[in-house]
């Protein structure tokens, strides 16, 4: 019972706008965080399909509960795994059972569908992650983008080429696919295309990763050979994206504080293929930067905890996310942490720092304030053609060390290999991105985005 009361009182106080789904829940000090967590964000994914339910069987007059307290009961018992409650609620949901279904069935028939999922994107309360497309990452230790695509269009779908403007990604339909405008190992598909089952992914030969995902490494951009540090790496996605441009060859540490996730990390990675690893349960704050061990990693890949505020289905149903004010600050600080952390390994050449975060403080504000530290460093513009650049970092005061008056039209070494400004970019000109140096050899870059 304590669950349901719980789920409830965090739909009343999102709905009050008190907070974001994911900062209530941490806050809720309810024993089972996970639990709750995701009982409160199906209930909110199926508010619009719950309350038509609700609403059509008049549940509330025949049984007293609040609108939310019904939805998170009845999502557990027609669309969970059941209810997880005893006594009284349990024996009176029981009663309705019957009833319920009856109308989830109706509603299905209605719109033509025939899984509870389906129902999402024709309710009114539609989940913008629904819209998005299906990215799929052709894994280039396992096959290539040519036989992927071979493969598909032997199955029916029809390839359409690259994209040449974002909006061939937003017209996408049926069984069409094109290959992505700025990454050349990701394919497009059209919103809920799923191949969770399909043998390409089961055999490892495409991950599902979402576009954002995919630039760190990407933008990263670790040559063969390399030593590239992945600083908080589960489950994974980025470190074998890295072990995919590293073409396996080198060394790839990667460190995560959760055994859980990095131990389900370790499963991916063997079914990708990624075998330059090497994995550590540890706190990547612990850990050396002046261990002989590390002391040729010229590559980082920071990717920290954050509010994870920008991923869709954690935005789902809350028009505008809300962070309570001394969690963002809290994260804002450790990511703070482990980037200066980062820049202090001695033949860092270059590090990529990814949030999924929409705030400012987790983003802009944590790379102006690590730059404000280490004067050694700046941002370089990358994949010119990018049209989000977020906000550019506060100017170091005139006279200080490492002041440039037009921060933004620097650019790392010639010749440092760089995606979009340098060798092997796409063209693009100085100053065309959200990018900042001031050592020549040491880049700093920063999509914001996961
Ligand atoms: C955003 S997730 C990383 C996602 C991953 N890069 C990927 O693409 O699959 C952040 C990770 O940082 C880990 N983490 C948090 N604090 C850490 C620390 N001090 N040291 C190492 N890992 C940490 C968390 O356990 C979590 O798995």
């Amino acid at each position: 019972m304590a669950l349901y009361l719980k789920a409830a009182e965090i739909l009343d106080k999102v709905e009050r706008k008190e907070g974001a789904v994911k900062t209530l829940v941490y806050d809720s000090k309810f024993q089972n965080i996970k639990q709750l967590f995701a009982l409160v964000c199906e209930a909110q994914k199926f508010s619009a399909v719950l309350q038509d339910i609700i609403t059509a069987t008049k549940l509330l007059k025949d049984t007293k509960l609040r609108m939310n307290l019904a939805k998170v009961l009845v999502y557990d018992l027609l669309i969970g795994q059941g209810l997880k409650c005893g006594g009284s609620w349990k024996a009176m949901m029981t009663k309705h059972r019957s009833r319920l279904q009856s109308e989830l069935a109706r509603m299905k028939i209605k719109k033509k569908v025939s899984r509870n999922q389906d129902l999402l994107s024709t309710s009114s309360g539609q989940i913008e992650g629904n819209q998005l497309p299906r990215y799929v990452r052709v894994n280039t230790l396992k096959t290539t983008v040519e036989d992927v695509i071979d493969y598909l269009k032997r199955e029916g779908f029809n390839y359409h080429g690259q994209a040449g403007r974002m909006e061939d990604l937003r017209t996408l339909s049926g069984k069409t696919f094109i290959l992505d405008l700025h990454l050349p190992d990701l394919l497009v598909f059209p919103p809920k295309t799923d191949f969770h089952d399909h043998f390409l992914y089961q055999a490892g030969h495409i991950i599902l990763q979402d576009k954002a995902s995919c630039l760190p490494a990407y933008l990263l951009n670790p040559p063969a050979g390399a030593q590239v540090l992945d600083a908080c790496a589960a489950p994974g996605n980025k470190t074998s994206h890295l072990a995919a441009i590293m073409r396996n060859k080198g060394k790839l540490f990667a460190f995560d504080l959760d055994a859980k996730r990095l131990s389900t990390m370790s499963t991916l990675l063997l079914r990708a293929g990624v075998t330059c690893q090497q994995l550590a349960n540890q706190d990547f704050l612990k850990v050396d930067p002046e261990s002989p061990e590390y002391s040729r990693v010229e590559y980082i890949l920071l990717d920290p905890s954050c509010s994870g505020s920008g991923m869709v289905c954690l935005r789902d149903g809350c028009s505008e996310p809300q962070e309570g004010a001394g969690r963002l600050q809290a994260l804002a600080a450790f990511q703070l942490r482990c980037l200066n952390h980062a820049l202090r390994f001695p033949s860092l050449r270059r590090l990529a720092y990814s949030t999924c975060s929409i705030h400012t403080q987790e983003n802009e504000e944590v790379v102006s304030a690590c730059l404000q530290h280490n004067r050694g460093y700046r941002l370089v513009p990358l994949l010119p053609g990018w049209p989000e650049r977020g906000l550019p970092p506060a100017p170091v005061p005139a006279g200080q060390p490492g002041h440039h008056s037009h921060p933004r039209l620097l650019r790392g070494r010639p010749g440092a290999p760089s995606r979009g400004g340098g060798r092997g970019g796409r063209g693009g000109g100085e100053g065309s991105g959200n990018a900042f140096a001031n050592q020549p050899s040491n880049q700093c870059q920063t999509p914001s985005h996961r």
